[in-house]
């Protein structure tokens, strides 16, 4: 692992870090902040799982966490979203595929199964990295995430309950199979069977017996991808049918950037912080 910058910020320290991700096969970049409380010990890690056409930095530059996470003295991860490289095939233009869009699963059809492994990279590689790097307390994380980021973090909190204790996301794409802006992303990266695309799905993830012990949602009502793209009440709705408790808050006139996401992270902050603590 290289460190590319180091910043002290809120007693903290907000890194940026590279490695050769042998699960993706190239360099990938990601930010880590670790807050002052973790000079005297392991603190709680919670997941940033950014949106499409960003990068680890989106977040870091412009999600307002590092405040908050030092109060709550939380070590912040935000990965980047795709593998990245002149060798990683992409499709030129178009922003909802290829680099900047990984989806967070693990392709299985040519030409992207070899690089576009982002479930794997986000739930092996990479926590190994951490666990062996910073001073986590492994056995409190959280996860959370934006958009194709929400998504991220409702499936893989769905996927894997025993390694996360806490899960929340702002303006997620709940179900992916069904709408426009991810829909073509699945069949390229999984194929055209839809079955498969199912354990990438966290409506279809629940209505097919995944559980966790609770969700929170942000969505904002001025969000321009809300009605097509996002539609959290119909996670919402398959979290109520099998009784996993949800709090959905449509936050009125707020759209889908990090004017609203910053608006918010706080309130998530201090939520994953009262889960992490608890045990
Ligand atoms: N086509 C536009 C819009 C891209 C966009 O809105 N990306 C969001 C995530 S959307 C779902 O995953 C985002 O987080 N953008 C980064 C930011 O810093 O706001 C474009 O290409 O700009």
């Amino acid at each position: 692992m290289k460190t590319v910058s180091t910043a002290r910020s809120h007693g903290g320290v907000q890194g940026v870090y590279s490695h050769t991700s042998k699960t993706c096969q190239c360099d990938m970049t990601f930010a880590v902040f670790v807050p002052p409380q973790a000079a005297s010990g392991p603190c709680p890690l919670l997941w940033y799982l950014s949106g499409l056409t960003c990068t680890h930095a989106n977040v870091m530059d412009k999600g307002e966490y590092r405040r908050m996470a030092a109060e709550l003295g939380m070590i912040v991860v935000c990965p980047d979203t795709s593998p990245r490289g002149d060798d990683v095939p992409d499709e030129a233009g178009n922003w909802q595929f290829g680099k900047g869009a990984g989806f967070y699963v693990d392709a299985t059809q040519e030409p992207f199964a070899k690089n576009y492994r982002m479930y794997s990279y986000i739930t092996e590689e990479l926590p190994a990295l951490i666990a062996e790097n910073f001073p986590a307390d492994m056995d409190r994380q959280g996860i959370f995430g934006h958009s194709m980021g929400g998504h991220g973090a409702l499936t893989i909190a769905l996927k894997n309950p025993d390694r996360f204790r806490s899960c929340s996301a702002f303006a997620p794409i709940v179900e992916p199979s069904t709408a426009g802006w991810s829909k073509p992303a699945l069949e390229k990266y999984l194929g055209t069977d839809e079955a498969a695309w199912r354990g990438h799905d966290a409506c279809a993830l629940v209505a097919d017996g995944a559980r966790f012990p609770e969700f929170l949602i942000d969505q904002g009502t001025a969000d321009s991808f809300l009605d097509e793209g996002l539609r959290p009440w119909l996670f919402e709705k398959a979290c109520e049918k099998v009784g996993i408790p949800i709090t959905l808050n449509m936050r009125e006139g707020y759209d889908h950037s990090y004017f609203f996401i910053s608006t918010f992270m706080d309130d998530h902050l201090a939520w994953h912080a009262k889960r992490l603590a608890a045990g």
